[in-house]
């Protein structure tokens, strides 16, 4: 077996193939700077971890665990860890990179970092997944820490799994070192408006985008793939603005209602059922039909690859937010370019998340925390911002929403690799 940075011959319609050719049509706006491009092209490091823990049953089970910075020219690694039993190093690598651009999209001093257990976390108990994430994070303890690659929350991750990995980080150095993840618990350094910003960041650039293309929110039919913490709480905040969600898909099911269902009742149901399909204000619909439904805004914020081109062609929405990461493949978007449909991308859409990461961690450096008003007002700013500016490099150049935030990020990118030189 060869293994190499370059050595991921991507499987089709894989993540870091779809990440390889976003970074190919970002290529030609790149300028003088397109001859450092390659660096895109592969993770500067990439760790592979076993993780044996101790099952209740007393059994000896181990996990594969990995942590990718994919590049770091302009700040330490940062992004989430995922658990999830289909993760592996692939995935691992395209969610590194995206992290790359969307830290540059929005222009936070970071490069991009992912990290991932291939486990179902749903079938271990509390302990197991306790002592899984510390053995893990004492694994990634020679590559992580406050200045150099600062993990948070992604998929079946949550405050409680960073409360453990900060706790084993500081036990292993010796010292509370709060800077080393974010997501945290709020009594632990954690920061207001974290655990909502993700779905906060894709309402406001969906406000954004939808003011622009003349689509009112007011009564605006919305469809979510996934009621996690970005899904639920992107849907939330559309809701509360006037729109209708009128269908939810989750691993459980689908469920649809054309006069919109009661948001506060959903979250209940989804919480103590576990899943959206037992909600008794919709009907249950089959899960590919999720893909007919008629919307005004599509929100994919489950995982990757979602959106095929045979779906794209089915897709009623105008609007397609993307709250997942990489859930169009290359083929799908231009499928929805030819039809009209705005897709606003995930490395701009859901960049709200790590926005308030990055609050959270200079608050942790700073030991001031704060008002929760603030942190909305401030992560607004930034969005707002941030999307105009791809905006107006789309229009600029005529290109899609994604490829103008690749070239907006890569600019940036790139220019910190060129400043910095190459030599030791
Ligand atoms: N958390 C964050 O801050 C950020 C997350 N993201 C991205 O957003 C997406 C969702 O993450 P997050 O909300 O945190 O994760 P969660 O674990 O909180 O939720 C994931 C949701 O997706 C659902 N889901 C999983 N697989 C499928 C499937 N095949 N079909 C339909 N639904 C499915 C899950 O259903 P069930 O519960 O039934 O398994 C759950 O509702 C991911 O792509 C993530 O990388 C991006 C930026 C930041
Ligand atoms: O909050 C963070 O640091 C990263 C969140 C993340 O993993 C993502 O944006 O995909």
């Amino acid at each position: 077996m060869r293994v190499s940075l370059s050595y991921v011959t991507p499987s089709p319609d894989s993540p870091w193939s779809t990440y390889l050719s976003q970074v190919d049509r970002v290529i030609p706006y790149l300028g003088p700077l397109a001859r450092w491009a390659e660096t895109l092209k592969r993770p500067k490091r990439a760790l592979i971890v076993d993780v044996p823990i101790e099952m209740d049953d007393g059994s000896v089970r181990h996990f594969e665990g990995y942590r990718v910075q994919h590049n770091l020219s302009r700040g330490p690694g940062k992004g989430g860890v995922r658990y999830h039993p289909d993760v592996t190093l692939e995935e691992v690598m395209a969610l590194a990179a995206w992290m790359t651009i969307k830290n540059a999209a929005v222009n936070l001093p970071y490069g991009g970092a992912k990290g991932g257990i291939r486990v179902d976390p749903k079938l271990l108990s509390q302990k197991e997944l306790e002592k899984l994430t510390r053995r893990y994070t004492s694994e990634i303890g020679i590559i992580i820490g406050p200045q150099q690659d600062i993990p948070a929350p992604d998929v079946n991750t949550n405050a409680q799994v960073m409360a453990w990995m900060m706790d084993t980080y500081s036990m292993n150095i010796g010292a509370t070192a709060t800077g080393v993840v974010t997501g945290k618990p709020i009594h632990l350094g954690g920061s207001l408006g974290r655990v909502k910003a993700t779905g906060r960041g894709v309402f406001v650039t969906g406000r954004e985008a939808a003011r622009r293309i003349g689509l009112n929110l007011d009564g605006a039919r919305i469809a979510v793939q996934g009621f996690g913490n970005v899904g639920s709480a992107a849907a939330e905040l559309f809701v509360g603005a006037g729109a209708k969600l009128v269908a939810v898909q989750d691993h459980t099911g689908t469920i649809y209602n054309p006069e919109g269902m009661d948001m506060a009742a959903l979250m209940r149901t989804a919480r103590e059922e576990g899943g959206v399909s037992h909600f008794v204000g919709a009907e249950r619909i089959d899960n590919e039909a999720f893909w007919d439904v008629d919307c005004d805004i599509l929100i994919p914020a489950a995982l990757e690859g979602q959106i095929t081109a045979a779906r794209a062609n089915r897709i009623k929405a105008r609007l397609v937010l993307e709250g997942a990461n990489g859930p169009t493949l290359p083929g799908a978007d231009d499928v929805l370019t030819d039809r009209g449909v705005l897709v606003v991308p995930d490395v701009i859409c859901n960049a709200g998340g790590v926005t308030v990461s990055y609050f959270e961690w200079v608050q942790d450096f700073s030991s001031f925390f704060w008002s929760e008003d603030e942190i909305n007002l401030r992560l607004d700013k930034i969005m707002v911002d941030a999307l105009k500016k791809i905006w107006d490099t789309s229009e600029r150049h005529k290109i899609s929403l994604r490829t103008a935030t690749f070239a907006v990020a890569c600019e940036r990118i790139l220019m910190a690799r060129q400043e910095r030189g190459l030599y030791p």
